[in-house]
């Protein structure tokens, strides 16, 4: 049954707050190249990040993906593959946030494309990492990940 915070007289019931679903993108280059930006967010201000973000009313997971990595990049990708899924309860940030992140990746379809910054707002600037050498501090859900020994260049299980 869905919750609501009580009602006033003069304002309606907001509705509880509810999980959101995110797509983000490990845009892999080369052998062990990954595309990190540096986030300008109250959620995980100044860590390193993948490119995505909120999935669309509609919207597919690809769909989603290549349309964040446009917005934020300016780079295309024409496929990605399903990776995996996690659940991320942000309790600290300022507007505590509940997401359920999907994680796809994708292959630069041309490597000589370069990462722009299209969002400043958002992100302080995108570049390439070896992911054998991962700059700190990384996003907590993406830290986490690299610490369960995830490697996002592993052949995915058929
Ligand atoms: N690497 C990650 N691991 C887990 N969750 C992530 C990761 N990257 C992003 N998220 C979650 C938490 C973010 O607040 C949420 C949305 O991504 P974010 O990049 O903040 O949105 P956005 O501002 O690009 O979205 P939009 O453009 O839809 O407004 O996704
Ligand atoms: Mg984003």
């Amino acid at each position: 049954m869905e919750k609501e915070t009580e009602a006033t007289k003069d304002e309606p019931a907001a509705p509880a707050p509810a999980p959101r679903v995110a797509v983000v993108l490990f845009l892999l280059k080369g052998k062990s190249s990954v595309l990190l930006g540096r986030r300008r967010s109250s959620i995980g201000d100044s860590t390193f990040a993948l490119p995505g973000g909120n999935l669309e009313f509609g919207e597919g997971f690809e769909e989603c993906a290549i349309r964040e990595l446009k917005e934020e990049t300016g780079l295309e990708v024409q496929r990605t593959e399903f990776l995996t899924v996690t659940n991320n309860v942000f309790v600290e940030s300022p507007k505590p946030s509940h997401y359920v992140t999907v994680f796809l990746r994708a292959r630069l379809d041309d490597p000589n494309q370069v990462p722009r910054n299209l969002e400043p707002e958002k992100c302080h600037g995108w570049d390439w990492y070896d992911w054998g050498d991962l700059p700190s501090p990384l996003f907590w859900p993406l830290e986490k990940m690299v610490k369960s020994g995830f490697n996002p260049f592993a052949k995915i299980p058929s």
